[in-house]
């Protein structure tokens, strides 16, 4: 079984508007509404490609309500920790152009005793599980060693972590060595306080995470692709197939999804990788994140170049 958390999940809304503009009204053309936040998104690719997934997480109110029965109906089996406060609402906003603009809710404010019936639940099920993914941000209330604290607990029991979050949490969870670390090229920048980075650069920052423990390292690069790196066996940049984004918001999960499901079914390094990045591809060309069509993975996974770098 793959376990995802999501500790502050979504009801991600799109919004089609003609031009955005601020300090204007705006009629929308079209809404469409999807069960969200990061690991939410990683359960539903993980579903659609056949794996045994549990959702979990911290998840609260109408919202709340709201995104279970929204798993429900797509057959995603979910286990939630139910706070007192409303999980957040997420919004995408598409011009005519295709531009997205995001705005996303800081979620709901979280108590310890809330944060313990979190971390126990997340024990119960690591001890079931091969792989437990980590995505998203961090609701209020919880402190920046949120990750940290959940990472080392479920490799105590033998399943493998991974994670994708961003700043302080990501930087304080690296000392737990989770198995996968998977940041965007922004959130490195955030990380490391810097605004441009060389591909050596890159390659100097995935050296001393490697050297902290973590096994495998991807900074994906949007339609660019990714840079993949395993720990000892050298680094890959992954290029996409090009195509006509609809709506690239979830590629990322997407792409997580993919890679964890070719380790849960031991492929090989490089079909792992392949795999990733056409799922994160096939995620692009959908209105919502996360919805997939399994055909399309299988398509693009062929299109998907394997360059070898020598930045490890
Ligand atoms: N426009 C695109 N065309 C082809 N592939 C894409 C495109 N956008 C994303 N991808 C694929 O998906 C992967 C992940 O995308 P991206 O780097 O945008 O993730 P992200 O910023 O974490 O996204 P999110 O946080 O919205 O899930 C990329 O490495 C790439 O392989
Ligand atoms: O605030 P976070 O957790 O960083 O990001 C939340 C979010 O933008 O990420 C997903 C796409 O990756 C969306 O489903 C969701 O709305």
């Amino acid at each position: 079984m793959i376990t995802t958390v999501t500790l502050n999940p979504a009801i991600d809304k799109t919004y089609r508007i003609r031009e955005l503009k601020c300090g204007r009204i705006h009629r929308v053309q079209q809404v469409t509404e999807a069960p969200g936040g990061k690991g939410i998104n990683v359960a539903k690719v993980l579903h659609r490609l056949g794996q045994q997934v549990v959702a979990t997480g911290l998840i609260g109110g109408y919202n709340g309500q709201r995104i279970c029965h929204l798993l429900d109906e797509m057959h995603i089996n979910h286990d939630f920790c139910r706070v007192s406060g409303e999980s957040r609402l997420c919004l995408n906003m598409i011009d005519d152009q295709g531009v997205g603009t995001e705005v996303l809710e800081p979620g709901p404010a979280i108590s310890p005793a809330e944060w313990k019936r979190m971390k126990d639940k997340c024990a119960d099920l690591a001890k079931q599980s091969s792989f437990v993914v980590f995505s998203g941000s961090l609701p209020l209330g919880l402190d920046q060693s949120a990750y940290q604290q959940l990472v080392h607990l479920v490799q105590q029991s033998g399943a493998k972590a991974v994670l994708d979050t961003s700043g302080a949490a990501f930087r304080a969870a690296l000392d737990a060595c989770p198995f996968m670390v998977k940041p965007n090229l922004d959130e490195v920048r955030q990380i490391l306080g810097a605004n441009m980075l060389t591909r050596e650069e890159i390659g100097q920052v995935i050296q001393e995470w490697h050297q902290h423990g973590v096994e495998w390292i991807a900074v994906s690069l949007g339609a660019e692709g990714a840079i993949v790196s395993r720990r000892d066996a050298g680094a890959w940049l992954a290029i996409p197939p090009q195509i006509e984004a609809v709506n690239p918001v979830g590629s990322g999960d997407s792409f997580v999804a993919g890679f964890v499901a070719g380790l849960a079914e031991h492929r090989s390094l490089e079909e792992c990788i392949q795999w990733a990045v056409a799922c994160g591809a096939a995620n692009a060309l959908e209105e919502r994140a996360g919805e997939i069509v399994p055909d399309r993975i299988r398509e693009f996974n062929p299109q998907v170049k394997l360059v070898r770098l020598s930045i490890t």
